[in-house]
């Protein structure tokens, strides 16, 4: 098997059992202006196939401007593909009607490096953490508040937060409001967009403890994209390298750091040698 099959085989499923989100020869191309005033294509996302399963964690490594957030993108609907597909649940996400689309909105969500980005400055975080509730028409008026206040306390959050502005909290604070944000609507798939390469070390390892945790209590399905392979070692079961649009190589986690197959993959691992978060597995 050649180097590409293998990574290809590694990162589908096994016959049988239906992955939560299955991507397919996934592709994005580009129109950016080349040499001179001509425009040529770039290949931004080349062919890429992964399986997630259900309450699995499916890592996204690789480096700046590898593809990651493009194919991110691509799943969560919010780009469009070239070619290929992604299919939640066995469905085309590009065939989905208005209607089934707005579910598929409600059932899959994204937490960025920079949560607080996505706040608008000038209205209170409760009622944006709890404005999904509504246009999803998930709970009435008068229950807003108080689902909102218990996802507050399930994020570590205060009661006294929901009327304050996005600007007087932490980075740390920021990224637990886009978390319960995040997880407002019940989703079942959230993408983490480097989660947490804006933060402390010590407040990194809260914040993927954190979504570890809520896992596990909600068996939640995630896809981390991250440059950074000891979050990979932390959070994913299985875990896909990106080097210029293609999937290079992937697999288990445990694989790829004891036996990297690519050069690629190998200077990653080499990154994280040295200790790095104090997370425990
Ligand atoms: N709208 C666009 N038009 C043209 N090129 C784009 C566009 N969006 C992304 N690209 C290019 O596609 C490539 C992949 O970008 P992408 O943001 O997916 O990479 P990444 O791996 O997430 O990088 P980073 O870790 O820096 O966020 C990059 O070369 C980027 O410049």
């Amino acid at each position: 098997m050649s180097q590409r099959d293998r990574s290809k085989a590694s990162a589908i499923s096994p016959a049988g059992k239906l992955p939560l989100v299955s991507v397919r020869d996934l592709r994005k191309v580009y129109r950016v202006r080349g040499d001179g005033r001509s425009m040529a294509d770039f290949v931004a996302v080349d062919d890429v196939s992964f399986d997630i399963g259900r309450g699995e964690t499916f890592g996204l490594i690789g480096e700046s401007g590898s593809g990651k957030t493009t194919t991110g993108r691509m799943v969560l609907a919010l780009e469009a593909a070239t070619s290929g597909s992604v299919l939640f649940d066995g469905n085309d996400i590009a065939a989905l009607s208005s209607l089934d689309m707005r579910r598929y909105r409600k059932n899959m969500q994204i937490v960025f490096q920079d949560s607080g980005s996505a706040f608008n400055p000038r209205r209170s975080v409760g009622s944006q953490v709890g404005y999904a509730l509504e246009r999803f028409a998930l709970a009435s008026k008068k229950d807003i508040r108080s689902l909102v206040l218990e996802m507050f306390d399930r994020v570590g959050m205060e009661p006294s937060h929901y009327d304050r502005y996005i600007h007087e909290f932490s980075g740390g604070q920021r990224q637990r409001l886009g978390i319960a944000r995040a997880l407002i609507t019940d989703p079942d798939f959230i993408v983490l967009d480097e989660p947490t390469a804006a933060l402390d070390v010590s407040v990194q390892a809260q914040i993927l403890n954190l979504l570890k945790d809520l896992q596990a209590e909600r068996g939640l399905t995630l896809l981390l994209i991250t440059h950074n392979l000891a979050l990979v070692e932390h959070m994913c079961d299985r875990a896909g390298v990106l080097a210029r649009g293609k999937l290079v190589e992937s697999g288990p986690v445990d694989e790829l750091l004891t036996d990297p197959r690519t050069d690629i993959t190998r200077t990653l691992v080499d990154a994280v040698l040295e200790p790095t978060l104090g997370l425990t597995r």
